[in-house]
């Protein structure tokens, strides 16, 4: 008898091996990377998500801290073909059920023909079929979890580097490697809660406002939409995968849920000045509809022409769906860092000053 279960959307119930006990629930998503599961396992944009690895073997170099890209595992449970024991200590430690020696790329495969699935897990003694399927029906979509910003943020203002540039990253589950992409170009980073208000921006006069990823949907993050609507024209403005969205919403743009999302890091990207592609780190599951007015699509996906880059020139908005500051995959996109903070009077004036 199995001790672990997986109930999904489509009525089938899959028997796996328990790793780390427990019962949960969440949208059934993947990613095709290799190697980064530290990376993957602590992106807060997998909160309220269930990851599957669709690579066999996960965990064949450790678990080390220093990878990690915040303070706790994400994702609602793990699934994967075999996680070494290193892994499983880590989930099971964390409270996040794990299960394996399940047949990841038919499980892949079947979220890519069919889309985005619920999903229900029972994992440990006693666990059954029927406490899958009572987790399922308990399931939410993503769109349903309204409160979710409230659960990956800071709570308090936290600052990080010491450089002349005074960045306000709208924390809305941003991943550590963003902050640390921009201590590196020397600015100094506000991480601020992911409700603050344009009283506050206002209060710590920043030269550039910068809205992180995050997990769901961007229509469930108000209060950053009406920081970019409040500033836009006035400070130059970023945005990384939901912050990409979020700006987009701000400035007239739409949203939308796609089938299954890009999940990798090999998504390929092109630059519609450059004609350049360049391989991206990817891990949504929205994405801008329509651009509205406002913004110019400057970057598209290679494999289905969605917006991958915006931006208006003229007000100072960059933005890329993707994840220039990789960790993982390639690093191909981090001269993204650059420009924006070349987009700031501080650093305009550091070279008309030369
Ligand atoms: N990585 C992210 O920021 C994800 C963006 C958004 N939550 C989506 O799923 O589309």
């Amino acid at each position: 008898m199995s001790d672990a279960y997986l109930a999904l959307e489509d009525g089938r119930v899959i028997e796996a091996r328990g790793r780390a006990p427990g019962r949960t629930r969440g949208e059934l998503v993947f990613t095709t990377a290799y190697t980064g599961y530290e990376e993957s396992l602590t992106d807060p944009s997998y909160e309220e998500q269930v990851l599957t690895f669709s690579y066999p073997l996960i965990g064949n170099y450790g678990v080390r801290d220093e990878r990690f890209e915040s303070d706790r595992v994400h994702p609602r449970a793990a699934i994967a073909h075999e996680f070494t024991e290193d892994v499983a200590e880590w989930l099971d430690a964390g409270d996040v059920p794990a299960i394996d020696h399940i047949d990841t790329r038919e499980l892949v495969t079947s979220i890519r023909e069919g889309g985005a699935m619920k999903c229900g897990i029972a994992v440990g003694d006693g666990a059954t079929p029927e406490d899958a399927k009572a987790e399922l029906s308990e399931c939410r979509g993503m769109s349903e979890h309204v409160d979710i910003g409230k659960r990956v943020t800071t709570v308090d203002h936290t600052t990080y580097g010491g450089g002349d540039t005074d960045v306000a990253l709208i924390d809305c589950g941003a991943k550590m490697s963003i902050v640390e992409s921009l201590v590196d170009r020397d600015a100094t980073v506000h991480v601020l809660p992911y409700d603050t208000t344009p009283g506050e921006i206002a209060a710590l006069d920043p030269d550039l406002l910068f809205i992180s990823n995050g997990p769901g949907d961007p229509a469930n993050f108000e209060a950053a939409e009406t920081l970019v609507d409040e500033y836009v024209g006035d400070l130059p403005i970023a945005g990384i995968c939901l912050g990409q969205q979020v700006v987009a919403r701000a400035l007239g743009g739409t949203t939308e849920k796609m089938a299954f999302g890009h999940r990798g890091v090999n998504q390929p990207v092109r630059d519609l000045d450059s004609g350049q592609v360049v391989m991206t780190t990817q891990n949504h599951g929205y994405t801008v509809g329509e651009p509205g007015d406002e913004l110019d699509v400057k970057q598209v996906n290679v494999n289905d022409g969605t917006a991958e880059g915006l931006a208006n020139e003229d007000l100072d908005v960059l933005t890329r769906q993707y994840h220039p500051e990789a960790h993982p995959g390639p690093h191909d996109s981090l001269g993204f860092f650059d420009d924006v903070l070349a987009l700031t009077a501080e650093n305009r004036n550091v070279v008309a000053d030369d």
